[in-house]
């Protein structure tokens, strides 16, 4: 059972439980992070503060002017928002879909349906309706796997929202239901005034799902993103394998979840940048998108060296595998895997990506036999940029075979030298 964080007692009465808390109850979905969002008829931001106050844990306004406030957990947060309008049933039909406008009275939730191991699951019987207020049988949408708008008005008040009924799609597994999707594509030209920021973060969301390029596919075929991710610069054929290659490499090489979960900005966003890098064969053409300054080196890296990379691929020498690792080893799984997606041969690259995954490979990670500090003090050579460049010939012959130890490190630069 999913641990609160506070007493329900500390709320005022009544006070509802809305939107994605409620619908994946229903679904019996459960998240990493508890995420409940409140709708009090007064007194939403005085609320969160005593919560906060007392639990002694983070707070935050989010909007003065409609009166929402979050308080900040350990475990997750807790939106407070007024009412808009006059009954909670005007506030439910202000919302996107009619499955994110079912609500509950959270008192009743204590002693009775979430405590013991009574589940609330739509299939099982045990599921009461009238515990829920769902004034647009936003469960009826539950049970049959369907995203239906609430009202156009309400998406075009909104667009992000129409991004959220892709996204929202991809993670639930449902359709979209037919009017509503004709709305979305209807306008879709009005995403263009939302915030880069909110459409980041909704694309972040839509490509870190396992299976959410599907309805990325969708979207685009929809021409939902025509003005964030323009037609032309789009390479659908190897963003339709992407999904697929990134699983089988995790699969195969379960080292891989390192890389693809804990770089960039966190959880899984690494994986939405090589998914966008798939898609794009433009970085310039992303840049809209206004991705943090890591996330953009990443996307111009990897689709700059991805056609040196097919080149290596055919034939290459130690020092072009060595000099190709050393330009790319921040992101060299990423330009591995667009690789594959693009049909290439999957032995040749993957005996490349061993390498990347191997810290003892004498090629991408020859070790260090001599240092400058070696330099200066054993041949008398001066600071200057000529040790660098000593250094490197050093790598060179190392990957090459030709030495091996610190004594050959230093006879090899005393031949150069003389
Ligand atoms: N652009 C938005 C964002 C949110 N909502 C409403 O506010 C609720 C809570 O929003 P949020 O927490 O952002 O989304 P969830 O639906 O809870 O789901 P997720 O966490 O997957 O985004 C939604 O269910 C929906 O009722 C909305 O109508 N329009």
């Amino acid at each position: 059972m999913q641990q609160f964080p506070f007493d329900f007692n500390d709320l005022p009465t009544p006070a509802y439980l809305v939107g994605g808390w409620v619908r994946d109850r229903l679904l019996q979905r459960q998240g990493k992070y508890l995420d409940l969002d409140f709708v009090l008829p007064e007194k939403a931001v005085e609320t969160a503060q005593a919560i906060a106050r007392k639990y002694k844990v983070g707070f935050v306004v989010l909007d003065a002017e409609r009166k929402i406030a979050r308080v900040v957990f350990k475990n997750g947060t807790a939106d407070f928002a007024q009412q808009m309008g006059r009954s909670l049933e005007e506030d439910l039909g202000r919302r996107d879909f009619c499955m994110n406008a079912i609500a509950m009275e959270c008192h009743q939730l204590i002693g009775d349906r979430l405590i013991g191991d009574r589940s609330l699951g739509i299939g099982d019987g045990l599921f009461a309706g009238e515990d829920f207020i769902d004034p647009l049988d936003g469960i009826g949408d539950l049970k049959a796997k369907r995203i239906r708008m609430v009202a156009p008005e309400n998406l075009a008040e909104d667009p992000l929202r129409i991004l959220r009924g892709y996204r929202q799609s991809a993670q639930l597994g449902f359709a979209i239901e037919d009017l509503t999707r004709q709305v979305l594509i209807k306008l879709a030209p009005r995403l263009k005034t939302v915030a880069a920021e909110r459409v980041r973060t909704e694309l972040g969301y839509l490509l870190s799902i396992n299976s959410g390029s599907q309805w990325m596919m969708e979207a685009i075929s929809d021409r939902i993103l025509e003005d964030w991710l323009p037609s032309q610069h789009l390479n659908l054929p190897r963003f339709a394998e992407i999904e697929g290659v990134i699983s089988n490499l995790l699969s195969q090489f379960p080292n891989l979840e390192l890389f693809f979960s804990k770089h960039l900005s966190g959880d899984r966003w690494a994986i939405v940048v090589v998914k966008l890098a798939a898609l794009s064969n433009s970085a310039t053409a992303l840049e809209s998108l206004g991705l943090s300054r890591a996330e953009q080196r990443w996307l111009v890296g990897i689709l700059r060296y991805l056609p040196q990379f097919i080149n290596l691929l055919d034939q290459s020498t130690p020092k072009e595998q060595y000099k190709f690792f050393q330009s790319t080893l921040e992101f060299f799984p990423a330009i591995a895997a667009l690789a594959l997606a693009s049909g290439y041969e999957s032995e040749k690259i993957l005996s490349w990506l061993k390498r990347w995954l191997n810290p003892n490979d004498v090629i991408a990670y020859p070790i260090t036999l001599i240092t400058g500090d070696d330099l200066l003090k054993d041949l008398g050579i001066p600071p200057s940029p000529k040790i660098g460049e000593f250094l490197e010939s050093v790598k060179i012959a190392q990957v090459e075979g030709k030495i091996g130890s610190h004594a050959e490190a230093i006879a090899f630069i005393k031949s150069i030298i003389s």
